[in-house]
C-alpha cells in the first residue's frame, strides 16, 4: 500500500467525512464535504468538497484522497478524486497503534511491534498483497496470522483493491466488477493466476491478463494461460458470427495467439487444455466442434423448442373452400387480389403451428401478414380491436421485431400493437428475461418480423417463452445481412427444410414503377449490370472519383436540407467507419454544413467528437433501463453544464421519438453522430431517401448481401454515388465468410423428417391451381 510519503509528489488530501452531499449508489458516484487533516495543496480552507467515484465513506475513518483541484463555476474550489484509500499510519508508532487497535482481534501491542519490526513500515501493504509473509513473523501463531489477514482485508477491502488495480491501469468500474467477484481475494488471485479473471470477469480480456502475468513472472506455458487463450479465441470468433469453432481451427487460432514467435507450446498441449476445459464445462466439445456453453445451450435449446412447437398438432383446421371465402372478403376490404403464392402463404400459415414467410422487398410480406391476422381473427372469431380486450381477456395478436424501428414499422403497416423482442420478453438489462418456459408469453398468434436480425441467443430466449398452443409466424428476407450476434438463424431454419415455409417471389411494388425494388431483385438474382443503374425517377447513380465522393455526398445532403427535407427522412449509409470516405469523416463534414458551430448552440467535446444541440445521433448499445436500444436514432435537444443539473454533472439530452434520455459525459461513448450510419446498423430500418457512397476503398466490405441490405432501406428515393464498377463488382461478390453453426444439421437430426416428405408436401395443390 502506498503511504503519504510515497505519494507526496502527487496531490493528496488526508481527511475525514463531514457529510455526504450527493450519492448515486448504483454508479458509486459521490459528492461529499470533508475536513482536511493534511494535504500537499496550498489550501487555506479547513473543509473541502470532494467528488468522484467512491463508495460511502465511513465517518469514523480517515482517508487519503488523490486527485486534483478544480474550479467549479458556481461552487468554487473542489477536489476531483482519482483514487483513494483508508489511511494507514506510516510511522512505526502509528502502525503499532493501528494493528493493536480494537479493529484486529487478538493482536496486542507486543505482537504488533513484532510484526512491524519484521515487515517494516509497509507491513499492511505486504500482508494484503501476500498473506504468507505473516508465516515468518517470529512468535505469531497461525490462527492469529489468519485473523489479522482477514481483519485487514475486511477493513481495507475495496479501497485497497482499487488502489492496487489502478497500478495495472484498471479503472474504478473494472475494480468494482473484480471486487464483487472475489472480494478480498482479488489481489492474490490477480498475482497468482490473472488468467482466472478472463473466465470470471466480463470484459477482462486475455491480453490484459497476459500483461499482468508478465509483470508477475508467470510462465508462458502455464496451463491457465493456454486455457484462457482457448476461451479468448472463442469469444473473439463471435465477432465473425460463429456459434462454434471446429476443433482444428480452434487449435490453430489459439496457437497463433499464445505462441507468437516462440513455438514452445504444442498443438497437443492446446488440445489437452481444450479437453480439460470441456471436463470443467467451461467449453463444450461436440462432434469436434468447440462451443462456449451459453451458445451450445442456446443452439440445441432452440432446436428442442422448435421441435416442441412443430410437433404439436395444429388443432383448428379450416377447409380450403371456407378459407377462400374468408380471404375473398378480405380481398374486397383491401381492394386487392392475392397472388397464388400469397394465398398459399396465408393457407399454410393458418394450418401450421410455425411457418416462415420469406421474400424480397415489395413481394407483399406485410400484405400477407395482414391477410393471415385477419383470417385468423375470422376463423377464431376474434376481434382485432384492442378496445374489445381488457386485463381479463388478453389481446390475442402479438407482433414483435428485433429493433424499435422495425417494431414501429410493423405497427404502422398493420395498425396493430408491436414491440421489440426484448420488451416482449421483459429484458431487465442484465442478460435475464422475465419471460421463459415458467412464465410464458400470452396471446394466440405471434408474428416476428425482420427475423434475419435475430441471433442464436435471442432466438432461444424467445422460443423458450412461446407456449405450445401459440401459433407462430416468422417473417424475414433471407438475402439480407445475417444477425450482428452469432448464428444465421433464419437461413439455417430455411436450409434445414424442417419448418414449413413459403417464399414470395413475385414483386408487387415494382408494378407501381419502383426502380429501387427492381434493382434489389436484379441483385438478388445476380442479374445486375450497368443497365440496371441508369437514372430513373426514384433512382440515380452519380459517378465521381473516390477522392470527391465525400464532397458529392455533402452536396446532396446540403441541397436536400436547403429544400427543407427533414434530415430524419434522409439517411447516408456507408460500410466502414475509418477511411477517407468512412462514416466518421462523412459525419464530421455533414455536421459542418447542416449543424455548424454557432453562438446559439451549446456543444460538448469528447476525445474524438463534438456533440452540438440539434445534432442527429445514434445509440450504439442496448440501454433498456432508459428504453433506448442499439440503432435508435434521435436528436440532441439540450446540453446542460455542471451547475445546471442536480447531479452537478454535464448532461446531453437526446430525444428519441417521444422519449428523452440524459447522457453524462462518461456515457457519451454510447452515442455517435447519425447523419451517416453503418449499413449494419441500418438493418430493420427504412428511410424515405437513402444516399450510399460506393468506392473502391470499401472493397473488402462490398458484398452482395451488404449492398442489397443498403439499397432496400430506401422507400422513395435512392442515390448512389462514386464508382459504378465498384458497385457492380460488389453486388456480384457473394459473402464467402462462412458462419459456423450446426442449427440446420441439429434440426434435421432432431426432427428426423426427411427433406423429401417436406418437398412433396409443398407440391400439394391449392384451390388457386384451379383458377
Ligand atoms: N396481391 C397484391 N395486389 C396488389 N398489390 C399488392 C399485392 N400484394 C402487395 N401489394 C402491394 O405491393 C406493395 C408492397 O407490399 P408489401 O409492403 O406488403 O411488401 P413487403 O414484402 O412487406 O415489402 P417490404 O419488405 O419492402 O416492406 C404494397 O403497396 C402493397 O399494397
Amino acid at each position: 500500500m502506498e503511504n503519504v510519503k510515497a505519494i507526496e509528489r502527487n496531490s493528496f488530501i488526508k481527511g475525514e467525512l463531514v457529510h455526504t452531499i450527493f450519492e448515486n449508489e448504483a454508479e458509486h458516484f459521490s459528492i461529499a464535504k470533508i475536513k482536511i487533516l493534511d494535504t500537499n495543496e496550498a489550501f487555506e480552507e479547513s473543509e473541502m468538497v470532494i467528488k468522484g467515484y467512491f463508495t460511502r465513506l465511513d465517518p469514523s475513518e480517515i482517508y487519503l484522497f488523490y486527485g486534483s483541484v478544480i474550479e467549479h463555476k458556481k461552487f468554487g474550489k473542489q477536489y476531483q478524486v482519482d483514487h483513494y484509500q483508508r489511511f494507514v499510519p506510516d510511522t512505526k508508532d502509528g502502525l503499532v497503534a493501528y494493528l493493536s487497535s480494537d479493529l484486529f482481534y487478538g493482536i496486542g501491542k507486543k505482537t504488533a511491534e513484532k510484526i512491524v519490526d519484521y515487515l517494516g513500515e509497509t507491513a499492511v501493504s505486504k500482508i494484503l498483497n501476500d498473506s504468507s509473509v505473516l508465516d515468518k513473523v517470529p512468535g505469531l501463531t497461525k490462527d492469529r496470522a489468519a485473523q489479522l489477514k482477514q481483519g485487514l482485508k475486511e477493513h481495507q477491502g475495496f479501497e485497497h483493491v482499487v488502489v492496487h488495480l489502478s497500478k495495472y491501469g484498471f479503472g474504478l468500474k473494472m475494480a468494482q466488477k473484480i471486487y464483487q467477484a472475489y472480494k478480498q481475494d482479488a489481489i492474490e488471485i490477480l498475482h497468482k493466476n490473472p488468467y482466472q479473471y478472463v473466465f470470471d470477469i466480463e470484459g477482462f480480456g486475455f491480453l490484459r491478463a497476459d500483461e499482468v502475468a508478465k509483470q508477475n513472472d508467470i510462465p508462458l506455458n502455464h496451463p491457465s494461460r493456454i486455457q484462457a487463450g482457448c476461451i479468448y479465441v472463442l469469444h473473439h470468433s463471435l465477432q465473425n458470427g460463429h456459434v462454434f469453432l471446429p476443433i482444428k481451427q480452434h487449435i490453430i487460432e489459439v496457437d497463433q495467439l499464445i505462441n507468437g514467435q516462440m513455438y514452445d507450446i504444442s498443438f497437443d498441449d492446446i488440445s489437452r487444455e481444450i479437453l480439460e476445459l470441456n471436463e470443467q464445462k467451461k467449453v463444450i466439445v461436440v462432434d469436434s466442434n468447440v462451443y462456449l456453453p451459453s451458445l451450445y445451450f442456446a443452439e440445441s435449446g432452440f432446436c428442442s423448442q422448435i421441435k416442441r412447437i412443430v410437433e404439436k398438432e395444429q388443432e383448428t383446421q379450416v377447409s380450403s373452400a371456407e378459407l377462400m371465402k374468408i380471404v375473398g372478403s378480405i380481398e374486397e376490404e383491401e381492394s386487392l387480389s392475392y397472388g397464388r403464392e400469397q394465398f398459399q402463404a396465408i393457407e399454410k400459415a393458418l394450418s401450421s403451428k410455425l411457418m416462415i414467410l420469406t421474400g424480397g422487398p415489395g413481394t407483399g410480406k406485410t400484405t400477407v401478414i395482414k391477410g393471415i391476422i385477419k383470417s385468423y381473427g375470422e376463423i377464431h372469431d376474434l376481434s382485432l380491436d384492442q378496445k374489445d380486450y381488457d386485463e381479463n381477456k388478453t389481446y390475442p395478436f402479438v407482433l414483435a421485431a428485433p429493433t424499435g424501428r422495425a417494431a414501429k414499422r410493423i405497427n404502422e403497416s398493420t395498425g396493430l400493437p408491436a414491440v421489440t423482442i426484448h420488451r416482449l420478453l421483459g429484458w431487465n438489462g442484465h442478460e435475464s428475461f422475465e419471460k421463459d418456459e415458467n412464465n410464458p408469453l400470452s396471446g394466440q398468434l405471434l408474428v416476428i418480423d425482420e427475423f434475419s436480425m435475430v441471433d442464436t441467443w435471442l432466438a432461444y430466449q424467445l422460443f423458450k417463452a412461446i407456449p405450445t398452443d401459440m401459433q407462430v409466424l416468422i417473417v424475414g428476407d433471407e438475402d439480407q445481412l445475417p444477425s450482428v450476434g452469432p448464428g444465421q438463424v433464419l437461413s439455417d431454419l430455411l436450409t434445414s427444410g424442417q419448418v414449413p415455409s413459403v417464399k414470395l417471389e413475385e414483386v408487387y411494388r415494382q408494378k407501381e414503377g419502383s426502380k429501387i425494388i427492381q434493382l434489389a431483385h436484379e441483385i438478388k438474382k445476380n442479374q445486375c449490370t450497368m443497365d440496371s443503374i441508369v437514372k430513373e425517377a426514384d433512382f440515380n447513380f452519380i459517378a465521381c472519383r473516390e477522392q470527391h465522393v465525400v464532397d458529392v455526398v455533402i452536396q446532396i445532403v446540403q441541397k436536400a436540407h436547403e429544400k427543407g427535407v427533414d434530415l430524419k427522412d434522409l439517411q447516408v449509409l456507408a460500410p466502414m467507419y475509418r477511411s477517407h470516405a468512412g462514416i466518421h469523416r462523412i459525419n464530421e463534414e455533414i455536421q459542418k454544413v447542416v449543424n455548424p458551430n454557432s453562438k446559439q448552440k451549446r456543444e460538448i467535446r469528447t476525445k474524438d467528437m463534438i456533440f452540438r444541440t440539434g445534432d442527429k445521433v445514434i445509440q450504439l448499445v442496448n440501454q433498456p433501463e432508459d428504453g433506448v436500444f442499439n440503432g435508435d436514432i434521435g436528436e440532441i435537444t439540450a446540453i446542460f453544464q455542471e451547475d445546471e443539473s442536480s447531479e452537478q454533472v454535464e448532461q446531453v439530452i437526446v430525444l428519441f421519438d417521444e422519449k428523452e434520455v440524459a447522457y453524462e459525459r462518461k456515457d457519451l461513448n454510447n452515442l455517435m453522430h447519425a447523419y451517416c450510419t453503418s449499413i449494419h446498423k441500418s438493418q430493420g430500418s427504412e428511410f424515405p431517401i437513402v444516399v450510399i457512397p460506393v468506392v473502391p476503398g470499401y472493397r473488402r466490405m462490398l458484398r452482395k448481401n451488404l449492398l442489397y441490405t443498403a439499397i432496400t432501406r430506401s422507400k422513395k428515393s435512392l442515390i448512389l454515388c462514386g464508382d459504378k464498377q465498384a458497385f457492380i463488382q460488389g453486388v456480384r461478390e457473394e459473402d464467402t465468410n462462412k458462419r459456423y453453426s450446426a442449427l440446420s444439421d441439429q434440426l434435421i437430426k432432431m426432427l428426423n423428417i426427411s427433406k423429401e416428405s417436406i418437398e412433396t408436401e409443398e407440391e400439394e395443390l391449392s384451390p388457386y391451381d384451379f383458377l
